[in-house]
């Protein structure tokens, strides 16, 4: 199969970004990239199905209502779209004549690429979309000049694909929608090993479409590890590998001879999210660096860089229900006290590498499951209440003198506050923090329950 990303420009921005000046439109690069996963010629679709014939046939037909982005962004035959382009296009906006189309094409494997476009460059005010794309893909493994040297490729050289590094667990899972068991298997590489770097050369540009603020990661420097999910399938009697996800961490030194590893970046491609790949990676990674030690020695724990709000929900239940299978959480007294508990955490740490932090974290969740259809006003629900606001305010507000945005008014004008509004508007701030932090919560319980 071959990952096919496919760019549609004609799939304009919303009315209002359009601006008609002798036919140079802008278009919202993440409404209008289509990116398919595919695995053989057959999978190349051309054009790819939600391609309007005409840019005209889009312009008349303004029935691009919410109803059919939300289906641009759930296409069929493994198209997919991404969620960033402001690193590859300014303010994510391509700038182009009537009619642009470009589709990129990526081995599902190997992450050979070919880029197709009928762009044509009539203007230096308009978007050189091939060149701000080329800036982003391999330098070593630059895109196939042809579709059909691509398809050539495909054909001949994709079946012989094997994965960088070493396999070190596989698993098989029933695939959501389809009921399906397939397989897979999770290969780990040091960043010293040059096929790993080759490899992820290819596949970084998904971290700059998929998790907000990334960047790419400096491969000069020898402390990097990579993790990578492959999908294997057979196909005509070849067991073929796709690329479901990848994860990067950085080997910090910790004193006085350990390792802390630190997760940087952590992307299951979109086809595959929710389907169990994130709790299967990051399970992948506690168990190697519980079993081998890194660069400086054995692992102290494992930390993490910047966390996104999917990635905190995916390890906060990973990581209780590791806690919970250890036992560690059996007889804990259920009450906030557990919390200066430094010896339960402490265990935590060393048997399963979770930070004494992350630790406590969990154990807030399992404490929450015990006030789930509790009233208000039982006295252990109440004092886990005052526990997280005041936690929240150390994290959030802290010593600062107001919070952010305080003296601003509801309509952006700059406003003096009296000390009583502040503080009454930073108490607002944290119950609503704190609602979030019980949703999030609740859904982790959910999700441990299913
Ligand atoms: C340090 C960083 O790199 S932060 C950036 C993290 N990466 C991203 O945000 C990129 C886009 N997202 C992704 O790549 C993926 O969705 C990940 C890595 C966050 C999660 O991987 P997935 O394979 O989708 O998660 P997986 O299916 O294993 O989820 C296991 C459980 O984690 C939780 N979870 C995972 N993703 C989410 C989410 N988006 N929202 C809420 N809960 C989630 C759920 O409890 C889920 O169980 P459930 O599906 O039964 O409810």
């Amino acid at each position: 199969m071959i990952v096919n990303i496919s760019f549609n420009i004609f799939d304009m921005n919303d009315t209002d970004d359009k601006q008609t000046n002798n036919k140079v439109l802008t278009f919202n690069a993440n409404k209008c990239t289509n990116i398919q996963l595919t695995w053989t010629r057959q999978d190349i679709i051309d054009p790819p199905p939600n391609i309007p014939e005409t840019n005209e046939n889009k312009e008349t037909d303004d029935s691009d209502d919410e109803e059919e982005d939300e289906e641009q962004e759930h296409l069929d035959n493994g198209f997919f779209k991404p969620t960033y382009s402001h690193q590859i296009f300014k303010e994510d906006n391509i700038i182009g004549y009537d009619p642009l189309v470009l589709n990129i094409y990526m081995a599902a494997g190997s992450l050979t690429t070919y880029l197709e476009t009928n762009y044509t460059l009539k203007s230096k005010n308009i978007t050189n979309v091939e060149k701000e794309l080329l800036n982003v893909f391999s330098k070593t493994d630059a895109p196939i000049p042809t579709k059909d040297q691509y398809i050539q490729y495909i054909e001949e050289k994709e079946a012989k694909f094997r994965p960088p590094g070493t396999k070190i667990h596989e698993y098989s899972i029933n695939d959501r929608e389809t009921g399906e068991e397939t397989n897979y298997e999770v290969y780990f590489g040091r960043i010293t090993d040059p096929g790993i770097v080759r490899y992820h050369e290819k596949l970084q540009v998904f971290v700059l479409w998929f998790i907000d603020g990334s960047s790419f990661i400096y491969t000069g420097d020898s402390n990097w590890d990579i993790f990578f999910i492959f999908k294997t399938v057979m196909i005509d009697g070849e067991k073929r590998y796709g690329i479901v996800g990848y994860c990067t961490l950085y080997n910090f030194y910790h004193h006085p001879s350990a390792t802390r590893p630190r997760i940087s970046q952590i992307l299951i491609l979109p086809p595959y999210q929710r389907n169990g790949h994130g709790k299967y990676l990051l399970n992948s990674i506690y168990n190697y660096y519980k079993n081998n030690d890194s660069i400086y020695g054995p692992v102290y724990d494992i930390t993490v860089e910047d966390p996104a709000d999917q990635f905190d929900s995916l390890r906060n239940h990973v990581d209780l229900l590791n806690i919970k299978q250890s036992g560690l959480f059996n007889d804990v007294k259920m009450d906030i006290s557990t919390l200066g508990n430094s010896e339960l955490f402490e265990n935590i740490r060393k048997q399963l590498l979770i930070p004494i932090k992350q630790g406590k974290i969990c154990f807030e969740i399992f404490l929450y499951s015990k006030f789930i259809g509790q009233s208000k006003s039982h006295p252990d629900y109440k004092n886990f209440r005052i526990h997280i606001k005041k936690r929240l305010y150390k994290q959030f507000i802290g010593d600062q003198k107001d919070i952010p945005d305080a003296n601003v008014g509801a309509n952006g004008e700059q406003q003096q506050l009296d000390p009583e509004t502040i503080e009454k508007n930073k108490l607002n701030a944290i119950i609503e923090l704190y609602k979030n932090v019980e949703e999030d919560y609740f859904e982790t319980i959910s999700s441990l329950q299913r």
